[in-house]
């Protein structure tokens, strides 16, 4: 490839830095340019992480690699995938939440594209700046409800930024062909509209006559640029979210992270968790705590094991109670409730709950979800409550960052002695109770849509079904042998991340032709075709 060496050296998805070897520097006129000792991507690799762990603190590492994947695109891909583990909690959950509150502090140089509303009219022609070739993948938010932190407005952009690069690592997607996106449709937080760095639109949100025909524009543009593209919503608001997904996910090629993504590794923790206990899905109580995006997303994919048991819709909604913001959500509480709540509204109840402890005594759950977003609302006493009257409690304590989480891993198997099986959708650290090792799993939905993408991807679905999303929950799940589940442990080790995306992969497409959901002639063999089109980082890819 012939190019400006300035070009080369400042081009992340060409760079190799001192892995340019000899003849590399002659023909592309780098001699001198750098320093003379050629270097092996292991090389740069044990340099980069070396420098990764002298930091002080998690946004230091955070900066570094985002430095890093702007330096040398392939350096940082074959750093991460090989370290998935350490560097999982800095790029995504919980660091990448702090990231994006201090995202106008430390803006150093910008990623993916932005859409406000004043470029009504002109997105199509805006996305032609995009310099890639091609794009496979756009992940978009309008940073209304950034993890469990609220509206940042266009800080947000660390979020899909973060579940791109997990798309890339993960699944294999290629780098070059990533698009994170924020609609810019301003920011209700007081706080940022007044922060001299902060970089969006310095407006209250727009009205949904506004809104609406915005996200429709950018809808209708990305797919006319790139007709095969999937796109994932993420981190919407729940006045916006369940609106876009039903008036998308039968026109385009689309998914809603929050409320599917989520839905599905739920149900795939949640599969293993019955495994646990050993108890038919019929004799579970599930209380959930939060019934916006992700609460919702859960309960209609939990849904799936009733309908298999054979066990009704109307049934099934028995053995759900959750709580919001007013407590128990019934259909004689007096309140207009959405129509998500409004299915799962107990019409049982003469009498009103207003807290969760009254909830959990009421109802003597097996299980306990929480997707509130509200750190620390699994108090002792609503735990201990719990575990009195259910031998193994299944307490999931899912929201994000960590300081949401409705309860920490420790509480969790303190507070049921050791006896409950745990997730939280942010990292925790195992745990040691009355000398026995407890490992919390991590229920969070980037189990689900590296290989969920990837899929849609691949085999170029017309949707994502809900079909789909299951099969990738039954999986995920199958993952976990029986002698592990018996032990507490519902999800896989986070290294095989590439291997379950490769598997989630191969039995969504499969499901997708089975539904004539496939748009691609039906490969000879689907799992050498998936393995052909995942990005590996290393030189030999790169096309100098
Ligand atoms: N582990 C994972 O993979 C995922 C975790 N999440 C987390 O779940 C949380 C919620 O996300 P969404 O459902 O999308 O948000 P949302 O805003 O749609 O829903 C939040 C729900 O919590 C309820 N709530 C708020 N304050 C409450 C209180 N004091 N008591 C009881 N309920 C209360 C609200 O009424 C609402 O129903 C966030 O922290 C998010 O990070 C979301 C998606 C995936
Ligand atoms: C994990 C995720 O998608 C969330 O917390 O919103
Ligand atoms: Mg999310």
């Amino acid at each position: 490839m012939q190019s400006k060496p300035s070009f080369v050296l400042r081009n992340p998805s060409v760079n190799k830095g001192t892995g340019f070897n000899n003849e590399e520097r002659e023909k592309l006129g780098l001699k001198g340019l750098l320093p003379p000792k050629v270097e092996t991507l292991q090389e740069q690799s044990d340099r980069a992480l070396s420098q990764f762990t002298s930091f002080n603190t998690n946004l230091e590492r955070y900066i570094f690699l985002n430095c890093l994947r702007d330096r040398n695109e392939t350096l940082f891909y074959y750093l991460l995938s090989n370290n998935l583990e350490l560097m999982m909690p800095i790029i995504y959950t919980p660091t990448v939440g702090e990231a994006c509150q201090k995202f106008g502090n430390e803006f150093r140089f910008a990623q993916g594209m932005y859409f406000a509303s004043r470029d009504k009219g002109n997105i199509r022609a805006m996305m032609d700046n995009w310099p890639a070739d091609g794009v496979d993948i756009i992940v978009v938010s309008d940073g209304s409800r950034i993890l469990g932190l609220g509206d940042l407005g266009t800080n947000g952009m660390g979020i899909p930024v973060g579940k791109l690069q997990l798309y890339v690592a993960g699944a294999g997607f290629h780098p070059t062909r990533t698009l994170p996106v924020i609609i810019d449709s301003g920011t209700n937080t007081k706080k940022y509209l007044e922060d001299k760095y902060y970089l969006g639109e310095r407006h209250p949100r727009i009205p949904d006559s506004e809104y609406y025909p915005l996200v429709d524009e950018f809808l209708a543009a990305a797919y006319n640029k790139w007709p095969k593209v999937i796109v994932q919503f993420e981190d919407i608001s729940n006045d916006h979210c369940f609106t876009l997904l039903d008036e998308y996910r039968n026109k385009y090629l689309c998914f809603n992270d929050d409320i599917q993504g989520t839905g599905s590794v739920i149900l795939s923790g949640f599969i293993n968790a019955v495994r646990s206990v050993q108890k038919p899905i019929k004799e579970h109580r599930m209380v959930f705590l939060g019934a916006g995006s992700a609460g919702i997303g859960v309960a209609d994919c939990i849904m799936s094991l009733f309908d298999e048991a054979g066990i009704s819709k109307e049934e099934a909604r028995k053995s759900f109670w959750f709580v919001d913001s007013k407590g128990l959500i019934t259909t004689t509480r007096g309140d207009e409730l959405t129509s998500q709540k409004k299915q799962y509204a107990r019409e049982d109840y003469t009498y009103q709950l207003k807290s969760l402890l009254e909830v959990v005594r009421d109802v003597k759950p097996t299980a306990i979800i929480g997707l509130s977003g509200i750190g620390g609302s699994f108090t002792q006493e609503i735990i201990e409550e719990m575990a009195k009257h259910v031998e193994k409690p299944i307490v999931f304590a899912l929201s994000n960052p960590t300081t949401n989480a409705e309860c920490t891993a420790e509480q969790a198997y303190q507070w049921t002695d050791g006896r409950c099986i745990f997730a939280s959708g942010s990292p925790f650290k195992p745990v040691e109770y009355k000398g026995k090792t407890f490992v919390p799993g991590q229920g969070n939905n980037m189990y689900i849509f590296p290989g969920l993408g990837l899929a849609a991807s691949v085999c170029e679905a017309k949707h994502v079904t809900d079909a789909m999303i299951i099969t990738a929950a039954k999986t995920l799940a199958s993952f976990v042998e029986d002698s592990e589940v018996l032990t507490g442990k519902i999800y896989p080790g986070l290294q095989h991340i590439r291997e379950i995306s490769t598997r989630i992969a191969v039995k969504v497409i499969e499901k997708a032709y089975e539904e004539g959901m496939a748009q691609l002639p039906r490969p000879a063999c689907i799992e050498t075709l998936v393995k052909s089109r995942q990005y590996i980082p290393n030189y030999e890819n790169s096309n100098n």
